[in-house]
């Protein structure tokens, strides 16, 4: 684990330039743990992403008796598959702040039966998991709240499944469809599995990435567009063997922004042009905004092509790299409008509150709605200390704020709390500074 100290000064940077190797992602780190534990055979897992998102993962699977080992000191991991049998019924889970996590979890123990109590930091409890315990609970799950009705904790016994049609609602987490889609296949023996989305789906391509996964795994999944997934009976998880985990395409926002900023070329490693990830579209908003792109196999690299200009898009795709677009709005020229991210406010914090009072502090005007975010920024950022809400995004995102760029805007900036970052790129500050420099090369 990485020390840092309570705040972090970061000075204005002329120029971004250099290649970073990028942590791996933590929605195929997540996926594929829970995967390989489920599935028959032993799975090799290379570059698994090492941070508190997915310890809170290998732990939870480790107190649920399932077996993995660590190559040494590297990513790489061994997990030994339970062929959907459990070896403990009973544990209690601490989940941290990780939605890939309680999630997930919570569809695979509720069908698979025990004695379960699932909890995490304090956030975790304000975090919504009403829509996914009603999904369960409607086919016979025995799912119970100890704290406030909708939210974890959660306590977990063994229920009847008597149906396998299930109805969840989509509108609030595309993570609530996602568990569902990895528990189906340890119901579906006998019978096909259908699940029906009730209403609106957000944040769609992190079902292609849950779907994807779950094909290497040897479970397919039909489907009718957005609407309706039905898993045949009789699938069952086995070992892929090897499975490699990208680099996460939201971390490589941050630098990929910062090559756009001041100059670049930035290059970021071990996501490409065939992601499986959503968030490499951020680079989409990054062209539109002007910036110089170029996509390789296994890399991405971005540099400025003049001054950055506004955007104004919807951003239900792409919520979490979304947040690396509100900071660059900072260096744009014009109001920037992002749309249609609601979802900010049941993330790690009220992302969109908390992204209009820092954007503020540094002089830009925003208006906050219910589910947008207007910024207009200053002519000059202003010099200011940067709360970061326990929420790793806001901490990696607001480095952005302190390079100069070509509209040379940039402020000496403070980051209080910077270790938040933990929760998916412990190195992110020292990543950062090594590409942010004040030599002009
Ligand atoms: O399934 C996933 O891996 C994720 C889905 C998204 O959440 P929502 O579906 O709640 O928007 C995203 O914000 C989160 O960081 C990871
Ligand atoms: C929303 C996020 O995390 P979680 O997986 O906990 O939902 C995030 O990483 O931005």
């Amino acid at each position: 684990m990485k020390h840092y100290p309570h705040h972090l000064d970061l000075q204005p940077a002329m120029h971004a330039q250099g290649t970073v190797q990028l942590p791996g992602s933590k929605s195929i780190s997540n996926r594929t743990l829970l995967l390989a534990a489920l599935a028959e055979g032993k799975t090799d897992i290379r570059a698994l992403l090492a941070s508190d998102d997915t310890h809170v993962m290998l732990m939870a699977l480790q107190k649920l008796g399932v077996h993995w080992t660590q190559r040494g000191e590297s990513r790489d991991y061994e997990v030994q598959g339970i062929a959907g049998v459990l070896p403990v019924h009973q544990a209690d889970l601490f989940m941290g702040n990780a939605g890939t996590a309680i999630r997930p979890l919570t569809a695979a123990l509720a069908v698979l039966g025990g004695d379960f109590s699932l909890h995490g930091v304090a956030r975790m409890h304000e975090r919504p998991i009403g829509d996914l315990v009603d999904a369960l609970n409607g086919i016979g799950a025995d799912i119970e709240y100890t704290g406030e009705p909708g939210f974890p904790p959660l306590h977990i016994r063994r229920g009847h499944i008597h149906s396998h049609r299930l109805q969840v609602r989509g509108n609030v987490s595309s993570q609530f469809l996602t568990a569902l889609l990895m528990a189906a296949p340890l119901m579906a023996a006998r019978e096909p599995v259908r699940i029906d989305v009730v209403g609106e789906l957000i944040s769609k391509p992190y079902i292609e990435i849950t779907l994807n996964l779950m094909q290497r795994f040897g479970v397919e999944v039909q489907r009718k567009g957005w609407q309706s997934f039905t898993i045949a009976a009789g699938q069952h998880y086995r070992s892929p063997g090897v499975i490699h985990v990208e680099g996460d395409a939201s971390s490589a926002s941050y630098f990929l922004a910062a090559g756009a900023i001041a100059g670049g070329p930035v290059r970021v490693e071990g996501v490409g042009r065939d992601s499986i990830q959503g968030d490499v579209r951020f680079v989409d908003a990054l062209q539109a905004m002007g910036a110089a792109v170029t996509l390789g196999d296994n890399w991405i690299e971005a540099r400025a092509d003049g001054p950055l200009r506004a955007i104004d898009a919807d951003f239900n795709h792409i919520p979490d790299a979304a947040m690396t677009v509100a900071v660059l709005a900072l260096h744009a020229q014009g109001t920037s409008m992002l749309r249609n991210i609601g979802s900010w406010r049941v993330k790690e914090t009220d992302r969109i509150a908390a992204m209009a009072t820092e954007l503020r502090k540094l002089g830009a005007d925003v208006e906050e709605g219910a589910d947008y975010l207007r910024v207009t920024p200053p002519e000059q950022i202003q010099p200011a200390a940067i709360d970061t809400y326990d929420d790793h995004r806001m901490a990696m995102c607001f480095s952005l704020a302190s390079l100069d760029g070509a509209l040379r805007r940039g402020a000496p900036l403070r980051i209080n709390d910077p270790k938040c970052v933990a929760k998916t790129f412990p190195d992110y500050f020292e990543a950062f500074t090594r590409i942010a420099r004040n030599d002009l090369l």
